[in-house]
């Protein structure tokens, strides 16, 4: 396989300036300066894309994947380090780049095919293919200032995908398209990748990127954190969401007051078994049961807590969960160390592995631990069906 994009010890850096009060500008009069602060926004990135493959960015909130797309795209320029694209390159980035506001719909499109190596000859070619995709024939004559966002991404999309790219790049805007539009973006999606065209998404839609892409890489704070399959980056993308917003209650923990304060409590330990006996990570038999035995450990006396318990797939998608409520034990306390089972008779599920998540919280709801990945097993399954659940079938030819 080729490498189409080659991305080389990238780094990019914006300039913050800070707000001033006006004593301290008088005060900083001609040294503005010390208002200034340099943010890396990339750090040394460095990865190659093969062609035919889709990448999936990831990542928190500014951790850099719309710099890094635009940065491919050849929109922003790196302070170090260098880009290099094989190929027709288009590129669906934010809202506003790309089309010019006072232009009408139709010479946007002259406009935007043009700067994606489009001859007139060729746009004319594929001008009605393109309004006809984009859904908004009625509005093609319109300043795109007057567009909705979903027109706007209509359009924008419309135009990218008719260009005949070789790599196309797509930032989060699809998700501003309704849902019909949506199917379709990513009906076209799936066919620009049966034609071996390579793609990189950013997202924040991670079943997306399980669904869609054959590699995944979280970014975090500007460097890339994880490159590896979706599976493996969501899991730790998930994981580090989790970390956060353990952090987050530990901290909102601190600041309660001491009357409303829940007290800490922690999962210590989990362990599965399996009904024949196997623990670890126990493999199951089709229909067999699992024992799921939970520590916890607290450093004050908490009554009417709920333990929870959950299965997952390997992407995180919760497939199942009950509570000590839901099954009818009420009145739970935990003080100092607690234990706790479940046992989860003939788990109806396909083949595959799956992982157990454990939570603690209060009788209102308000959490006090959770561990989305508390445990994993898988179920050996018999080849006669795909998906989550088990069903027991039967073909005949009638
Ligand atoms: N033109 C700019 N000037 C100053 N700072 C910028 C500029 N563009 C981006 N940044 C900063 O760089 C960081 C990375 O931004 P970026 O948009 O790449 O993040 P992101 O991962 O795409 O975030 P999100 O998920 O919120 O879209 C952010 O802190 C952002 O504020």
């Amino acid at each position: 396989m080729t490498t189409v994009v080659q991305v080389e010890n990238l780094s990019k850096h914006f300039v913050i300036r800070k707000e001033k009060s006006l004593k301290e500008r008088v005060v900083n009069f001609g040294r503005s300066r010390a208002h200034r602060e340099d943010f890396w926004a990339l750090q040394d990135i460095s990865l190659e894309i093969a062609s035919g493959t889709t990448v999936g960015l990831i990542g928190p909130n500014g951790s850099g994947k719309s710099t890094l797309l635009k940065m491919i795209g050849g929109i922003l320029q790196p302070d170090t380090g260098s880009v290099k694209i094989r190929g027709r390159l288009a590129a669906l980035l934010e809202l506003g780049a790309g089309f010019h506001p006072d232009l009408t719909g139709r010479e946007n499109v002259y406009l935007n095919a043009s700067i994606l190596g489009l001859s007139r000859t060729q746009t004319d070619k594929h001008f009605d293919a393109i309004v006809n995709f984009s859904g908004i024939e009625q509005f093609i004559d319109t300043q795109v200032k007057f567009y909705s966002s979903g027109m706007y991404v209509r359009l924008a999309f419309a135009v990218a995908v008719h260009v005949d790219p070789d790599i196309l790049l797509v930032d989060e805007v699809l998700a501003v398209g309704d849902e019909p539009f949506q199917r379709k973006c990513l009906e076209r999606i799936r066919e620009f990748q049966s034609e071996g065209r390579t793609i990189v998404l950013v997202t924040h839609g991670l079943d997306q990127v399980a669904e869609f892409c054959d590699r995944a890489i979280v970014l975090e704070k500007g460097r890339i954190v994880t490159d590896d399959l979706p599976r493996v980056a969501l899991r730790s993308l998930r994981a580090d969401f989790e970390e956060a917003r353990q952090e987050e209650r530990d901290r909102a923990h601190e600041a309660e007051s001491s009357e409303t304060r829940v007290g800490r409590a922690r999962f210590t330990g989990i362990a599965l078994q399996s009904d024949s006996g196997q623990s670890g990570r126990p493999v199951l038999a089709r229909s067999e049961g699992l024992y799921v035995t939970m520590q916890i450990e607290t450093d004050a006396h908490l009554s009417d807590v709920i333990v929870e318990i959950g299965i997952a797939t390997p992407l995180g998608t919760s497939i199942y969960s009950t509570s000590s409520m839901l099954l009818g034990a009420t009145g739970i306390t935990v003080d100092g160390v607690s234990r706790f089972q479940v046992h989860l008779d003939s788990l109806q599920l396909g083949e595959g592995e799956y992982s157990v998540q454990v939570g603690l919280t209060t009788a209102s709801g308000q959490e006090i631990h959770r561990v989305p990945e508390a445990g994993q097993f898988s179920i050996d399954g018999d080849g006669r069906s795909l998906g989550v659940v088990h069903v027991d079938a039967q073909f005949a030819v009638l």
